[in-house]
């Protein structure tokens, strides 16, 4: 299959890059990962989301979060990100505090890469060596934003040749998505496994009944399309292994979630495996989360070291 990930990028990040031009980097982004945290538990999801969605368009490179600027058409605009994807502002808020520090240094990409990894360590899960060294890219695509990030009713076979395209693997598809261990889907995605979903008015039959019941009070056949709803419905905020035991009971929230325990032997060996021991996925997880994060950087002297995430520097 066709893939872009280069192997010889993936060498030329380093958990050091920054250690002499901005030594305290790592640990300002943790303590503002923190805040953010304690104020809003759901931010620590969102920014994880933020980094998944840069790099499935076009690397890792922060194309993500560019804003519309003249012809630029911002990836904020595509069905995944629109009403949906947040926390800009602690991206921002972060960046700003990075650039008194180290100006011009430390890369959009990179902080990405970083909040992930904070934001799942202070939700309970698994840390690892952030490899960096990316730089931002001077373009957003929308287009590829609009092709390449599955959508919740996608069938296993088609986010499989997503992942694929990006150099990952049905190993690294089923831990990723683990991230659905915290954070919220709105009502619209998922309400077509509710209502009439193969045409006969029942609801989904991979999905529990009670669990279904308790779903439609909130969202309903039509209207509250934004009204929220946990991914993992026990553990919320925490950062465990959860999602697969929902997934084993039927109490997967997401159609493309439920799919991973009910379209193929393969993954459903995954996902049993995963809920009964969480410190194997946690150790997958930590190694998915470094490939994704290798996807395509921007190295050398190509791209730039934003000043500010949402424009280009000749924008500023
Ligand atoms: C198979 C591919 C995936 C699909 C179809 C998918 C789909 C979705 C959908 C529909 C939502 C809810 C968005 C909304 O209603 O506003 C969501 C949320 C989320 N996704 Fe995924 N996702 C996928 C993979 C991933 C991966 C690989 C990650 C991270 C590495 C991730 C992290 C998250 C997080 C943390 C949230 C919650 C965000 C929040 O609460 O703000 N997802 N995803
Ligand atoms: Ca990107
Ligand atoms: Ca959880």
């Amino acid at each position: 299959y066709q893939t872009h990930q280069s192997t010889s990028s993936v060498a030329s990040l380093s958990p050091q890059f920054y250690e002499n031009s901005c030594p305290n980097a790592q640990a300002i982004v943790q303590s503002y990962v923190a805040n953010a945290y304690f104020n809003d538990p759901r931010m620590a999801a969102s920014i994880l989301r933020l980094h998944f969605h840069d790099c499935f368009v076009n690397g890792c490179d922060a194309s993500v979060l560019l804003d519309s600027s003249g012809t630029m058409e911002s990836e904020k605009r595509s069905n995944a990100n629109r009403d949906s994807a947040r926390g800009f502002e602690v991206i921002d808020e972060i960046k700003s505090a990075l650039e008194n520090e180290c100006p011009e240094t430390v890369s959009c990409a990179d902080l990405l890469a970083l909040v992930a990894r904070d934001s799942i360590v202070i939700c309970g899960g698994p840390s690892w060596e952030v490899y960096l060294g990316r730089r931002d890219a001077r373009e957003a695509s929308l287009i590829g934003s609009m092709e390449n990030i599955p959508s919740p009713e996608s069938t296993l076979q088609t986010i499989l040749t997503m992942f694929n395209f990006q150099g990952l693997d049905l190993t690294d598809l089923v831990a990723l998505l683990g991230s659905h261990t915290i954070g919220n889907s709105r009502c619209i995605g998922f309400r077509q496994r509710l209502y009439n979903h193969t045409g006969n008015n029942d609801p989904d039959q991979t999905l529990n009944q009670d669990y279904a019941s308790m779903l439609q009070q909130g969202c309903p056949i039509s209207g509250n399309d934004q009204n929220l709803f946990n991914l993992d419905y026990v553990t919320p905020t925490k950062f465990d292994n959860y999602y697969y035991k929902n997934l084993v009971n039927f109490r997967g929230l997401l159609s493309s979630d439920e799919i991973l325990f009910t379209q193929s032997i393969e993954t459903m060996e995954m996902v049993k495996y995963y809920a009964e021991n969480e410190g194997a996925f946690f150790e997958q997880f930590a190694k998915s989360m470094v490939k994704m994060g290798n996807i395509s950087p921007l190295t050398g002297t190509d791209g730039e070291i934003r000043r500010i995430c949402r424009r280009v520097n000749h924008d500023v």
